[in-house]
């Protein structure tokens, strides 16, 4: 009997959910909570929907913007983002739509991350790419005489790290401190899920689990580590310093003043705003979040790239082929000066094909599997019309990896085909971001919460893997080890286990 009423509750439910999202046919796969891992705790009551069908994204994440603009708060468990005044502090990802959120995402977007300012993370890149390929022709060498299998994981998280860490501090900051970083910062995603941070030397084993205030202990541990590095910026020359022409994310922070209402709805004059600098425990959780969002969606895209052409030799060899003759080419119609070179190469009619590759990768595999948004019960008349919101509110996840691998809209969705990308090919005019024909995959995210990052993060996935597969040639080891493309999914999509490949320097 009981579960005859769960049963028809259900049904309810879901019934509510189509009409609500449209009243249409419409495909929706609605999966209840218990069936997934819900990467951030719900709260009592709250009704958990996964949404796998693009058509449903494209309805509710664009065509319904505005009611689907707001992430849950708590993604991390309230402690870990919360300073020691146990107000809220929030970064960009936790703020809900309003004046805050859009104040600290225009300063990201255009004060640091701007296309105008790409040239000028050249070095930095360049450094880090530097190190990686140093590292793993080292690591070669010395496997060559165990004919071991190298995991390039660790080599790149540090490259990758550093550079985002001196991107957010410049050049002051020196390893130990930019290690000290990325401890923390291991720290934090061992207590949130499983992370490519998990496999990482020197990394603790998470407090989560033995009866003290993890979370809260975490955060204290953040907080205590970033306000002097935070409070050095704040008391040094920063303006006589020239950081190569970057805009440091920790400077254009302590810049900011933000509106001190966070209420689009109050009737007040723009110009009778008040604003306020912001606080020391908002600076953490915004470093914070630059360091991880930086990193780790990064590392893990490369990863899964490398592994797919590891076992695709043909993929490799066509790669490599644009790659080497892209780079090493004389093309009289790229910039003479480097940083400017660099990013025209990158460019998607420069190098097609690895445009095509990266977009294949993270089709199959989004580095952040989902998009997850909260309608508030406040919000009911305004969005669902007749329909009763659950008590509680609903917490809405789009499954980015099986809408980009749904096979009603994709041939093969399963097998690692970058040639769809190409002119001609099934999916010649998708990019990583949704276009005006609607979501066929969406990697980066829908609607205004999409990632700031897309720009920098497709342009370091690039120049990695270009210098990559232009190095080395990437093989199996078959009586070693084996590609396993097993994903886990927590904050981030990652490979189970880490890739391990033969890498041999090209001659
Ligand atoms: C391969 C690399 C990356 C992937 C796959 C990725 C993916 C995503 C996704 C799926 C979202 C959520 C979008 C939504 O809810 O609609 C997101 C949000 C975000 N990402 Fe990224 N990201 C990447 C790199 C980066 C980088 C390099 C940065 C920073 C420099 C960054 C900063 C952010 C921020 C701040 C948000 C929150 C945006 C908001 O709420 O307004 N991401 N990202």
């Amino acid at each position: 009997m009981e579960s005859l009423v769960t049963l028809v509750l259900v049904a309810a439910f879901l019934f509510a959910t189509v009409v609500f999202l449209r009243r249409r046919t419409i495909t929706i796969n609605i999966t209840p909570s218990r069936a997934r891992r819900a990467p951030a705790p719900l709260k009592p009551r709250q009704r958990l929907i996964t949404i796998s069908d693009a058509a449903v994204a494209q309805r509710a994440l664009v065509e319904n913007a505005d009611a689907f603009s707001t992430r849950p708060f708590a993604l991390f468990g309230k402690p870990l983002i919360t300073g020691p005044e146990r107000r809220r502090s929030d970064n960009i990802i936790s703020a809900p739509h309003g004046r805050l959120w859009r104040a600290l995402r225009c300063n990201l977007s255009s004060e640091v991350i701007h296309p105008t300012r790409m040239a000028s993370l050249g070095p930095l890149r360049r450094a880090a790419i530097g190190a990686v390929v140093a590292d793993l022709r080292r690591q070669s060498t010395a496997a060559a005489k165990g004919e071991a299998a190298l995991v390039v994981r660790d080599c790149l998280y540090a490259a990758v790290f550093s550079m985002t860490a001196r991107l957010c501090f410049g050049a002051a900051v020196d390893e130990a401190q930019v290690r000290g970083m990325q401890r923390n910062m291991q720290e934090f995603f061992l207590a949130v899920g499983p992370s490519p941070s998990k496999k990482q030397p020197g990394a603790r084993p998470t407090e989560l689990g033995r009866g003290r205030d993890p979370a809260g202990s975490i955060r204290r541990r953040q907080v205590e580590f970033f306000l002097p590095l935070i409070e050095a910026r704040r008391q040094s020359s920063r303006f006589c310093n020239n950081e190569g022409g970057l805009r440091l994310y920790i400077d254009s922070l302590l810049d900011l003043s933000v509106p001190d209402v966070d209420d689009d709805h109050l009737d007040v004059d723009d110009n009778g705003i008040r604003r306020r600098a912001l606080t020391d425990d908002e600076l953490v959780s915004l470093v914070s979040e630059f360091l991880g969002a930086g990193t780790e969606t990064v590392v893990a895209s490369i990863e899964w790239t490398l592994a797919h052409l590891t076992t695709n030799p043909r993929v490799q060899n066509k790669l490599c082929r644009e790659v080497s003759c892209i780079v090493d080419g004389d093309d009289s119609r790229c910039p003479s000066e480097p940083e400017e070179r660099e990013i025209q190469m990158h460019h998607r009619s420069a190098m097609p094909y690895l445009h095509a590759v990266v977009l294949e990768s993270l089709r199959m595999h989004p580095t952040v599997p989902f998009a997850m948004r909260e309608l508030r019960t406040e919000s009911e008349g305004a969005v669902i019309g007749q329909t009763t919101m659950p008590e509680g509110g609903l917490r809405v996840h789009f499954s980015l990896g099986a809408i980009g691998r749904d096979s009603k809209a994709w041939t093969d969705p399963d097998e690692f085909r970058p040639e769809r990308f190409l002119a001609g090919g099934e999916a010649e005019d998708v990019g990583p971001l949704p276009g005006p024909k609607g979501i066929r995959m969406m990697p980066f995210g829908a609607g205004p919460r999409y990632c700031p990052g897309m720009n920098l993060a497709m342009l370091n996935i690039k120049c990695f893997l270009a210098a990559l597969v232009r190095e080395f040639q990437w093989t199996t080891q078959h009586e070693i080890s084996s590609v396993d493309l097993t994903e886990i999914d927590g904050f981030f999509k990652v490979m189970k286990n880490p890739l391990r490949a033969r890498v041999t320097p090209r001659a």
